[in-house]
């Protein structure tokens, strides 16, 4: 797109907005217009949230050695058979392994060496015995715990000398194969996998930094109108605060995009159309509010109807829904980066946002579209006394234990009552009201 073309509002095309597109017909033109985003290497943290796109191998085993799963001593199955605290197994502590040491004492006949839990097995070792199975060196009673400090060089000082074991212990008690957790060579994260907590540890055991995964989209939010003063400055007359754009950008993070908000840009088309030139270059996707109705300032309209073929295209269009009946989408500029124009009513530019943004920054992700919002039915115990013929309408809901009851009225500018919301009440197109009791779909925002 070129700030020096697209002047003026062109004859608008009649295939578009002649006629009421549906919910659905606007989704799927959305949805085919799509592509999931390039995968890029990112580092793991930066994954979190993102589809990998390569199966991750396990270069080295996991553990990668034995190593004792209790702090307590390393034995000789031999030498603690029969153990008990009338008849403890008397062992000499050759040693002391704290986790990551690299130097293992031999256990030998008679003897034991401290191990902490994570430590690796020293040789001859068979198996672990916790502390509390013996007097912890002390020559006294049942230890809790083990004897804080390492040994002296000189070999004196807590954990050397001799320790008292009252129970016997299996082979390879309390020890933690190499490889029994996941061997070299098996896939530890499968491509396709969403990365969460879990997964980014796994990654991180197996010593990978960074992973090829499709990212998130950088998300442009432009909101306009002339009336529009930033939060915290004084409004004048007939001026409102900017909330869409905060709005927006809340919900794009929250769709799982990087966000960028744009501060409102007047009704005026050539201050647009420059705006969105110089915030392509960081966009995957740009989500405008306002301007796209009948009015005589509809700047968003008024910049984007006319746009040239190499600008690219943007349909403006009546949907068969309330709220959000006008709406645009298309893609811009040199990469066609898909643009969807809002309504600028905060109602309909919030449930515009969850019906068609959402589902679409989580394709760009290569997500699926719908995977995380459920629809459910629910008891509508006070009706909807009307909503319009031949329109889908999305009121705002609470829902609690299977029963919705609406949230404020029908008008596009309750944003209190959109705060106060969990979820949509969907009252679909053929019906124009619904008795008290009846069942509704419920569109969970949360
Ligand atoms: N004659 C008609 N008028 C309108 C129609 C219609 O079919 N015929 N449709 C109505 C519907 S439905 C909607 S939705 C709105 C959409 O209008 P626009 O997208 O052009 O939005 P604006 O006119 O710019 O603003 C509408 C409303 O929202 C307030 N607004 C806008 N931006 C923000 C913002 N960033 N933060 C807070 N509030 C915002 C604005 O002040 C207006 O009150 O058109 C109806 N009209
Ligand atoms: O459709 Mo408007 O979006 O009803 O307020």
């Amino acid at each position: 797109m070129s700030t020096s073309t697209g002047t003026g509002t062109p004859p608008a095309t009649t295939a578009d907005t002649d006629r009421l597109w549906s919910v659905d017909e606007h989704l799927d033109d959305i949805l085919g217009k799509l592509r999931p985003l390039e995968p890029i290497e990112l580092q793991l943290l930066d994954a979190q949230g993102c589809v990998l796109v390569e199966d991750v191998t396990v270069p080295a085993a996991l553990p990668p050695f034995d190593n004792s799963s209790m702090d307590g001593y390393a034995v000789r199955v031999a030498d603690v058979e029969g153990a008990s605290e009338e008849f403890p197994a008397v062992l000499t502590i050759v040693g002391d392994i704290a986790a990551g040491s690299g130097e293992l004492p031999a256990v030998g006949p008679g003897e034991a060496v401290r191990i902490m839990t994570g430590a690796p097995v020293p040789p001859g070792a068979e198996a672990v015995v916790p502390v509390e199975w013996t007097d912890g060196g002390t020559g006294g009673g049942r230890a809790d715990a083990m004897t804080a400090g390492r040994p002296a060089a000189d070999g004196d000082g807590p954990g050397l000398g001799e320790v008292r074991v009252h129970r016997p212990a299996a082979a390879r008690a309390h020890i933690r194969d190499r490889g029994s957790d996941v061997g070299a060579g098996e896939i530890a994260v499968r491509a396709g996998t969403v990365l969460g907590p879990s997964q980014i540890g796994l990654l991180a055991a197996i010593g990978r930094a960074s992973v090829t995964v499709r990212p998130r989209p950088r998300v442009v939010v432009v909101s306009t109108g002339s009336e529009l003063v930033p939060p915290g400055e004084a409004l004048t007359a007939g001026r409102i605060h900017d909330s869409n754009s905060f709005m927006l950008t809340a919900c794009a993070r929250d769709a799982g995009a990087i966000a960028y908000r744009v501060g409102a840009v007047d009704d005026e088309p050539a201050t647009l159309r420059s705006t969105l030139d110089d915030q392509l270059v960081r966009a995957d996707a740009v989500v405008t509010s306002g301007g796209v109705s009948v009015g005589a300032y509809d700047v968003v309209k008024e910049a984007l109807s006319g746009l040239t073929a190499e600008e690219g295209r943007v349909s403006f269009r009546r949907l068969a829904m309330q709220p959000g009946k006008p709406q645009g989408f298309g893609r811009i500029g040199p990469d066609r980066t898909p643009l969807f124009a809002l309504p600028g009513n905060p109602v309909s530019a919030y449930v515009s946002f969850e019906l068609f943004v959402r589902p679409a920054v989580r394709a760009l992700m290569g997500l699926p579209p719908f995977g995380d919002r459920r629809t459910v039915r629910a008891v509508c115990p006070q009706g909807v006394a009307s909503s319009p013929r031949g329109r889908r309408q999305y009121l705002r809901g609470h829902y609690a234990d299977g029963r919705v009851t609406t949230v404020g009225g029908a008008g596009s500018h309750l944003v209190k009552a959109l705060a106060d919301a969990n979820a949509l009440i969907v009252v679909p197109e053929n019906v124009t009201s619904l008795a008290a009791g009846a069942e509704v779909d419920v569109v969970l925002l949360d």
